[in-house]
């Protein structure tokens, strides 16, 4: 099992039994302190809306008629000149996402769980700080996350 930073096992033989020590503060406990993941997390992100969004609407285009398979080959390109280095997440989704993030870099702050759409959640929270998402699928679109806090 992962344990947290600076946690070690060690045996204790007055006990018999195995105990934790934290190498940096020196505390010992019987009990493993679990890993806890991150609380919360800081993602920007990219949007391509589509006929049959959530609000098929944004400040880009009042009435979005794409269709969802036009609205991946769009996203897809986007995302190949990401990952290419041919520009970034935060210049395109200013000039190019349908979500209201666009006029920040797409930036959407720090979020907890429970605050975002189950797709993007998970996805946001699974990605490490600096990692691209692949294209995901929430009722507002497809969109790529790029993990920065
Ligand atoms: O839900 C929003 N915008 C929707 C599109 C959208 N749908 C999303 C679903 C998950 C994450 C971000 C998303 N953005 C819209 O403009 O129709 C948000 C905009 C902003 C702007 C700043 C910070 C958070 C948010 S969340």
């Amino acid at each position: 099992m992962e344990l947290q930073a600076n946690w070690v096992m060690r045996h204790s033989r007055t006990y018999n039994k195995d105990y934790y020590f934290n190498t940096v503060t020196k505390e010992s406990r019987w009990d493993a302190p679990q890993v806890t993941e991150h609380e919360r997390v800081r993602a920007s992100h990219l949007l391509v809306k589509h006929k049959d969004s959530r609000r098929p609407s944004s400040w880009k285009e009042e009435n979005i008629t794409r269709t969802k398979e036009e609205a991946l080959e769009i996203l897809k390109e986007f995302q190949r000149k990401i990952e290419d280095g041919e520009e970034t997440l935060s210049a395109l989704a200013t000039n190019h996402s349908d979500c209201s993030s666009a006029k920040r870099g797409g930036d959407l702050g720090h979020f907890e769980r429970g605050q975002m759409q189950k797709p993007f959640e998970d996805t946001a929270f699974g990605l490490k700080v600096g990692e691209l998402s692949q294209p995901i699928w929430t009722d507002s679109g497809v969109h790529l996350i790029l993990r920065t806090e």
